[in-house]
């Protein structure tokens, strides 16, 4: 799928992974909604972008993840003012084990939300036009990271939740892909102040730290990388892409059958 002229919408938009998904869409000539809990950052970078891709195209809109009603809103808000959706990216995202249940209303609850209301714009069953649903997991969706399991179980939710949508999708005729990226470590603000967002798992952290010393750090940029070939590569449905900086790999899960 070509990315230009296409109209997406970004959660978790202003900073970081989503920024750099946001910027890169642009660069394709893509349009783009930035959903953000940040309206000051969201609104500046968003006048920027605009400046750099042309008037119109980019499109600040607040939206809480955690909140059905602004996800509703603001997906209605992107279509009324782009004339529809074909790639959504659910990126938004938080390490917090303290306020572990915030983590999960944001990490899982919201990808599922912006799935099922970015599907009730772009199912080719009711009138979309189909396209493809990018979410953002992590290597620890596809194994255990002693220090955040809340963490851990969020982002195994989403690789499981997105191969399911992908099968669903496939066996229904939606008319839309869903696929999943797990990257290690990246170089962003969410890597600061990590014994802090470790709640009851604090006394962890050093080994927390050594593990980034022992995997390193990835650039957005390989990321990216990443979310361009699973948007635009037309045969990747229901699939994971583990990204870390010795390289990436579609994961292979064992089947029972
Ligand atoms: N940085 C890493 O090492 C790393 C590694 C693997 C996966 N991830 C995942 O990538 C995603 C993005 O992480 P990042 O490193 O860019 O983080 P970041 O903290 O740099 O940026 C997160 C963005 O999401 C926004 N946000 C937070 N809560 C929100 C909410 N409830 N609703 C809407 N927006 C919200 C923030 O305002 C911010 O703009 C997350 O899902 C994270 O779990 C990050
Ligand atoms: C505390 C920082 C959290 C950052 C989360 C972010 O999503 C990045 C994750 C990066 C890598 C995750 C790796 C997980 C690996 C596990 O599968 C396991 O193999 C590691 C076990 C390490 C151990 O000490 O036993």
């Amino acid at each position: 799928m070509a990315l230009n002229n296409k109209i997406a919408v970004v959660t978790g938009a202003v900073m970081g992974i989503g920024r750099a998904v946001t910027e890169t869409l642009l660069q394709h000539g893509a349009k783009v909604a930035l959903l953000d809990v940040n309206e000051i950052a969201g609104k500046n970078l968003t006048e920027t972008l605009n400046q750099q891709h042309g008037t119109g195209k980019a499109l600040f809109l607040k939206c809480d993840v955690q909140s059905e009603q602004e996800i509703k809103d603001t997906f209605q808000k992107t279509v009324e003012t782009f004339g529809g959706i074909d790639i959504v990216c659910n990126n938004a995202g938080i390490l917090n084990e303290e306020t572990w249940e915030k983590a999960v209303s944001t990490n899982l609850m919201g990808v599922i939300r912006g799935t099922y209301v970015g599907m009730e714009h772009m199912n080719k069953l009711t009138g979309g036009r189909g396209g493809v649903i990018i979410n953002m997991a992590s290597m620890a969706g596809i194994g255990p990271f002693p220090s955040c399991p809340v963490y851990t179980a969020t982002k195994h939710g989403v690789v499981g939740f997105t191969r399911a949508m992908g099968a669903a999708s496939e066996a229904s005729g939606y008319g839309i892909r869903f696929n999943v990226i797990c990257p290690s470590f990246v170089q962003t603000d969410f890597l600061a102040n990590i014994p802090e967002k470790l709640g009851r798992f604090s006394h962890l952290a050093d080994a927390a730290h050594k593990l980034v010393d022992t995997l390193g750090i990835l650039s957005v940029s390989e990321v990216t990388e990443c979310f361009l070939e699973l948007a635009t590569d037309e045969s990747k449905n229901g699939e994971a892409l583990v990204v870390f900086p010795k390289g990436k790999t579609y994961a292979k899960f064992p089947s029972v059958l």
